[in-house]
């Protein structure tokens, strides 16, 4: 079946809006971006102007309408083609993931995070991604990984995919509302399990570039970061491509300095480790890439070319957490048996998902009506995951 016809196969899902109030997604807008905005209000000594702009800003996303952009924002004329079809509605009534894409671009433009003055470029999530990175417990899940050197590639390569993928389940946009989510996570599970076909794609001596899109900095990036060593030490991949975000996005997305913090942390940790990633970059093996498609309210269906010839060039794409999935496969009300293969049909070259659940939107999950029968709330805690896999 080409890729058209799978497509054309697809059921007819709708787009997940926010506008059943007390639902998952109506809490994130009325509830948990307040709480980011009086988190970032607090991070730093903003001045006053940034303080009000952030207080508007919280009115704004949580009882407001869709609004443009200032005229004068580097990006005014691409955000005045996205928000056409919303301006003037309800941040309820406009799609869940626009709404989220849109809420981090306008507060970044209130922390004047594009503007010219001293506060141009700072991450309002510093010191929430430094905390986390400061946190004693990494060194367990550091000391617990470092133990891999020496075993089988195919035992490092296991352990090092089942720590990125649990590497997702709490980020710091979730924690912000509901801090004790950490604590329930211990009943992982995964719905769906295509590790074997993930683990041949990474056979050694097979070479061949592969592109990991990150997810979030700190306690999710460092295992990401052991699976790349993994990969190249092995020979499990001439390169690796480590695709991060150009810019601050849903709290914990992880940036060039997010990476370079957590070669710091190394240094400290699993100085050996750090070595190696270092020189993989400087020897090319490993390489930084960004794309400002990363931070834009699209699908990956609209892929830019630069990012589309990378993936289709690469023997395959990771694409890790929640956020990266939910563009993948569409943040649609899809049926849970709709197959993976089905609404990535489209994505060019081979890819892979490993992804905590913290959103409702599920594929390629047939057996989870049990799950669903007690509610939606095992879609939500990062208690269940998957790894996916389209060759
Ligand atoms: O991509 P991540 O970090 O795994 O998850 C991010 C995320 O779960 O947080 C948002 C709620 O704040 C969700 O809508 C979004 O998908």
């Amino acid at each position: 079946m080409s890729a058209t016809d799978r497509e054309q196969a697809l059921p007819d899902a709708p787009p997940i809006l926010s506008d059943v109030p007390g639902s998952f997604t109506w809490r994130v807008l009325h509830d948990r971006h307040p709480a980011i905005i009086e988190q970032v209000t607090a991070a730093f000594p903003y001045p006053p102007r940034i303080r009000a702009a952030l207080a508007r800003l919280a009115t704004d996303a949580v009882s407001g309408t869709v609004e443009p952009l200032p005229a004068d924002a580097h990006d005014a004329a691409d955000w005045a083609r996205w928000s056409a079809p919303y301006l003037g509605m309800s941040w309820y009534d406009v799609p869940f993931l626009w709404a989220e894409n849109y809420f981090y671009r306008r507060l970044l433009e209130a922390v004047e995070y594009f503007r010219p003055g001293p506060w141009r470029g700072l991450d309002p999530f510093t010191p929430q991604k430094s905390a986390e990175l400061a946190d004693p417990a990494l060194d367990a899940d550091l000391a617990a990984l470092a133990g891999l050197h020496g075993r089988p590639a195919e035992e490092q390569l296991t352990a090092a995919v089942d720590a990125a993928l649990w590497g997702n389940r709490a980020d710091l946009a979730t924690r912000v509302s509901d801090p004790d989510a950490e604590h329930r996570k211990q009943a992982a599970d995964l719905v769906a399990d295509d590790s074997a076909a993930l683990r041949g794609f990474l056979t050694p001596g097979t070479g061949g570039t592969v592109c990991l899109v990150a997810d979030n900095a700190g306690r999710e990036l460092i295992p990401d970061l052991v699976l790349v060593d993994v990969l190249l030490r092995n020979g499990l991949a001439d390169r690796v491509e480590l695709h991060l975000k150009p810019q601050p996005y849903f709290v914990s997305d992880a940036m060039l300095h997010d990476l370079l913090s957590c070669l710091r942390r190394l240094a400290d940790a699993e100085p050996a480790l750090r070595e190696r990633l270092w020189a993989a970059q400087r020897d090319g093996s490993l390489e930084v890439v960004t794309d400002a498609f990363y931070c834009e309210p699209l699908s990956y269906h609209d892929l830019p070319e630069e990012l589309a010839g990378r993936f289709r060039a690469a023997k395959l794409t990771i694409v890790k957490g929640d956020l990266n999935y939910r563009r993948l496969v569409g943040d649609r009300h899809w049926p849970a048996a709709t197959p993976f293969a089905a609404v990535t049909g489209y994505f060019p070259g081979a890819v892979a998902a490993l992804r905590t659940l913290k959103s409702e939107v599920l594929v390629g999950a047939p057996d989870v009506a049990a799950l669903d029968a007690a509610g939606v709330g095992w879609r939500l805690d990062g208690t269940h995951g998957l790894i996916q896999v389209r060759g």
